[in-house]
C-alpha cells in the first residue's frame, strides 16, 4: 500500500556547487556533520522521551472524549470552541482537511462547529447573531487558563450560556493539569474537565484532547488521526539515517537557513489544507524564533514562516517568489488521490483559450499547475521540495501533523534552541495583565503605564 506521506528533497539540491541549493559535497557531508545529532533525536523519540510522544499516551482518554462528544452532539445543536493559537488552531485545520469549509452548512447528524480564535466584539457580535445559545455547548481551550483573549471570550460566552438556562455541567474546559485559576473554575462549575499532558505545549497539542474532542463532535474518529501519527513516528524513529526523510528534509531546510534562505513557504495545493497552513506557522514560528540558544549564546534563530494556497496564491504572491529576493524555501503539499474529481464537459469550442478544457478534470488542470509553478521556482534558483499527502483521510492528517511536529523539534536541535518555550510573547502578556489591572501586577503596572505612555509621546502622526 502507498505511504500516507512521501517527501520528495531532489530540488533543494543541485548537481553542483550552487549558492541557493545544497551542493552535492554538502549533501554528503549530512551524515558525518549531523547524524549523531539526529540519531540521539530518534533514540529520544523511540523511548517515547520527547514532549512530542505524549500524544501517543492520549491513547488513554479517547473512549471518554468519544462519549463526551456523542453526549455534546445528541444534546446541541452547535457546539462554540474558545481558544487561541495552540488551542484553536489544530481543530480548525482537521475540520478544513476533512470537512471543508462549508461544514456547517451543510446537513448532517453532527453539530456545527464554531471556533472562535480571536478577541474581537464585532467578530462575536457575529457569532451571538447566527449562534442560539440555548442550544449550544461550549468548549473552553487553553492550556495555561490564562491567555487573556480566550478568558475575555469565556467570561463572556459563559454569562449568555447561563442567561440561556445552559446547563454548567455540560461546559467542557480543557486545559494543563496544575494549580491555577481555570482547574479551580471548573471544580466551582463542577463540568467536563479534560486534562493535556502537562508537559505538552499548546502548540504540539493538536494530538490530544485539544484537537481529538473537536474532531469527535464532528465525526472525526481521533485514533485514526493518532495511528497516523504513530505510522509517521515509526517511520521517523526507525529508518536509518541514509533513507530517512525527516533527516534529509530538516537539515536541508536548517543548511539553506545558514545559507540565508531565511523564509520557509509552505505552499499547500488544496483548500483543504489551507487552516494547516496557518496551523504550520504558528509551531515553526514559536518554535524555532529564538533569541538565546540553549547556551545563553545571542543567535537570533529560525526562519520565518509563511503560508500560501495553489493555485489560488499563483495569482497573487508568486511573483515576489520567483523574482524578489532569493532569501526562500519553499514546500508544496499535494494531495495524491482526491476524494472527487470533476471532468470539464465541451464548451465554446470554437475558441482556442476555452476548447482545450474539454475533457480535463480540474484535478488533472491543479496537479499540472502546480508543477509548473515548482518546475519555474526551481529554474529560477529557488529551492522547493514537495509532500504528497496520499488521500484526504484522518491517518493522512496524523501523520502530517507529527512529521511537521517532528520537523521542528530536530531543526530546533541543530539551531540549539528549545523548541519548546516561546519567551517572546511574555512580555506582551505581561503589559496586558498590568494594564487591565490584574491584581498579582499591580506592582508593575506604574512602571508599565509609564513605559506606555512614554511610547505613545513618541508617535509621529500625520495626516492624510
Ligand atoms: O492554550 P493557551 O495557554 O491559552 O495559549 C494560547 C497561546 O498563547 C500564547 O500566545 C502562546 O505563545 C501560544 O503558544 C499558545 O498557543
Amino acid at each position: 500500500m502507498q505511504e500516507l506521506l512521501n517527501i520528495d528533497i531532489g530540488h533543494l539540491l543541485s548537481r553542483q556547487d550552487h549558492a541557493d541549493f545544497i551542493s552535492p559535497a554538502e549533501f554528503e557531508n549530512f551524515a558525518p556533520r549531523y547524524g549523531q545529532a539526529f540519531e540521539e533525536f530518534q533514540a529520544v523519540l523511540r523511548d517515547k522521551k520527547s514532549p512530542i510522544t505524549l500524544s501517543f499516551g492520549e491513547e488513554a482518554a479517547i473512549p471518554r472524549i468519544k462519549e463526551l462528544a456523542r453526549e455534546l452532539g445528541e444534546k446541541y445543536d452547535n457546539v462554540l470552541l474558545l481558544g487561541i493559537g495552540g488551542s484553536a488552531l489544530g481543530a480548525r485545520a482537521v475540520l478544513q482537511f476533512l470537512h471543508g469549509p462549508f461544514y456547517n452548512l451543510e446537513q448532517h447528524s453532527h453539530p456545527r462547529l464554531f471556533i472562535l480564535d480571536n478577541l474581537d466584539p464585532v467578530l462575536v457580535n457575529k457569532a451571538v447573531g447566527v449562534i442560539d445559545m440555548a442550544r449550544t455547548a461550549i468548549i473552553y481551550t487553553s492550556k495555561s487558563g490564562s491567555t487573556p483573549e480566550t478568558a475575555a471570550q469565556f467570561i463572556y460566552f459563559y454569562n449568555r450560556y447561563k442567561e440561556a438556562g445552559g446547563r454548567l455541567e455540560d461546559i467542557v474546559i480543557i486545559c494543563d493539569p496544575g494549580d491555577n485559576g481555570i482547574n479551580h473554575i471548573a471544580r466551582q462549575l463542577n463540568c467536563r474537565l479534560l486534562h493535556i499532558p502537562r508537559d505538552l505545549p499548546g502548540r504540539y497539542s493538536v494530538l490530544s484532547s485539544v484537537g481529538f474532542l473537536p474532531a469527535e463532535v464532528t465525526g472525526t474518529d481521533s485514533a485514526r488521526l493518532l495511528a497516523g501519527a504513530a505510522t509517521a513516528h515509526q517511520s521517523i524513529a526507525d529508518t536509518p539515517l541514509q533513507q530517512n526523510a525527516l533527516f534529509a528534509l530538516g537539515t536541508c531546510l536548517y543548511e539553506l537557513a545558514v545559507k540565508g534562505k531565511s523564509i520557509h513557504v509552505l505552499f499547500n495545493y488544496s483548500s483543504m489544507l489551507y487552516e494547516f497552513g496557518l496551523w504550520f506557522v504558528q509551531l515553526w514560528a514559536e518554535s524555532l524564533g529564538k533569541r538565546l540558544s540553549l547556551d545563553g549564546k545571542e543567535i537570533h534563530a529560525g526562519t520565518t514562516p509563511l503560508a500560501s494556497l495553489g493555485a489560488t496564491d499563483q495569482h497573487s504572491i508568486l511573483q515576489l517568489f520567483k523574482e524578489g529576493p532569493a532569501d526562500k524555501v519553499l514546500g508544496f503539499v499535494t494531495i495524491e488521490n482526491q476524494p472527487v474529481d470533476i471532468t470539464l464537459p465541451e464548451a465554446f469550442p470554437g475558441e482556442k483559450e476555452y476548447a482545450y478544457f474539454t475533457g480535463h478534470t480540474m484535478g488533472r488542470q491543479l496537479s499540472i499547475e502546480q508543477l509548473a509553478t515548482e518546475m519555474t521556482l526551481v529554474g529560477a534558483g529557488k529551492p522547493c521540495y514537495r509532500v504528497t499527502l496520499r488521500e484526504i483521510s484522518p491517518e493522512v492528517l496524523g501523520a502530517l501533523f507529527y512529521f511537521y511536529e517532528a520537523l521542528v523539534v530536530y531543526t530546533g536541535r541543530l539551531w540549539n534552541i528549545n523548541p519548546f518555550d516561546q519567551p517572546g510573547v511574555e512580555e506582551g502578556k505581561n503589559i496586558t495583565y498590568a494594564l487591565m489591572g490584574r491584581q498579582d501586577y499591580s506592582q508593575k503596572r506604574p512602571a508599565y503605564q509609564e513605559a506606555v505612555s512614554r511610547y505613545q509621546k513618541e508617535g509621529v502622526r500625520l495626516k492624510v
